[in-house]
């Protein structure tokens, strides 16, 4: 049994970034995956509700950062009904039984993935794989989460072998680590939403505009 690899990187993408599209390939390349979904959250249970964009604009967002690149941008949570990453974990596999998935996530998160509903169940799910972050590799490392997980450390390559694709198993992948941040974006541009959104009303008058003056009734 052998389905394509599929690497899922879970977030708010408020907005998304260079920087997800770039660990998102480096992990590709790191663990041989033939593709990634970015699942832009409806709503980060441990995130507020204050200050995070609509989902359209999210996902707006995510798509314009994974063009020309094998990732699939998805609000499938919305879908599914699940808010939980362990459900939403249990949901895709029971629904597309013959991938074989591994969770993408950067440092910052490995520092407080204990706080997630069941964490450990989410590791029985499926690999993780942690991409060094700037600022958050150390606290990742002391983490209640960390403590635990060490035991199943796998080397990438390890994984990437098809025949060792089992859970729990943790790998790290490290690279010159990428400083962007949807925080730092959001606060260079406040506004980037009503932004964004304005701009694809903007084109799409454009394309309507466009195929009405040059139109030839064929
Ligand atoms: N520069 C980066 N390096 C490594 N991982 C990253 C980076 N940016 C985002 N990620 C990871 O991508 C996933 C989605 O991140 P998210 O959409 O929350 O972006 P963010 O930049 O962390 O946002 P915010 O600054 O609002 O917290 C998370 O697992 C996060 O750790
Ligand atoms: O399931 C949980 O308890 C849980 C708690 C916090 C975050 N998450 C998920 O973690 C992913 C990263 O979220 P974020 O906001 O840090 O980009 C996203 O898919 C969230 O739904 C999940």
């Amino acid at each position: 049994m052998s389905g394509p690899l599929t690497g899922i990187l879970g977030g708010s993408f408020n907005p998304a970034h260079g920087g997800h599209r770039r660990v998102t390939l480096f992990a590709m390349a790191a663990l041989a995956l033939d593709e990634a979904w970015w699942l832009v959250s409806p709503g980060n249970p441990l995130k507020p509700k204050a200050g995070m964009a609509a989902l359209s604009a999210r996902v707006r967002s995510a798509q314009m950062q994974a063009r020309r690149a094998p990732i699939r941008v998805t609000a499938i949570e919305r879908q599914l009904g699940t808010r939980f990453t362990v459900d939403t974990l249990r949901a895709l596999k029971r629904r597309y039984p013959k991938r074989r998935f591994v969770w993408l996530m950067g440092a910052d998160n490995l520092a407080q993935f204990h706080r997630w509903k069941n964490w450990r169940g989410i590791a029985r799910e499926m690999p993780i794989a942690v991409i060094a972050r700037p600022g958050y590799d150390r606290d990742a490392l002391a983490s209640p989460a960390m403590a635990w997980l060490r035991r199943y450390r796998l080397a990438a390559t390890r994984l990437s072998n098809r025949g060792e694709w089992s859970a729990p198993a943790l790998i790290e992948l490290r690279f010159d680590p990428d400083p962007r941040s949807a925080t730092a974006l959001r606060m260079a541009d406040p506004h980037w939403a009503s932004r964004l959104i304005g701009a694809v009303r903007d084109q799409v008058t454009h394309s309507l505009i466009h195929d009405n003056s040059g139109g030839s009734a064929a």
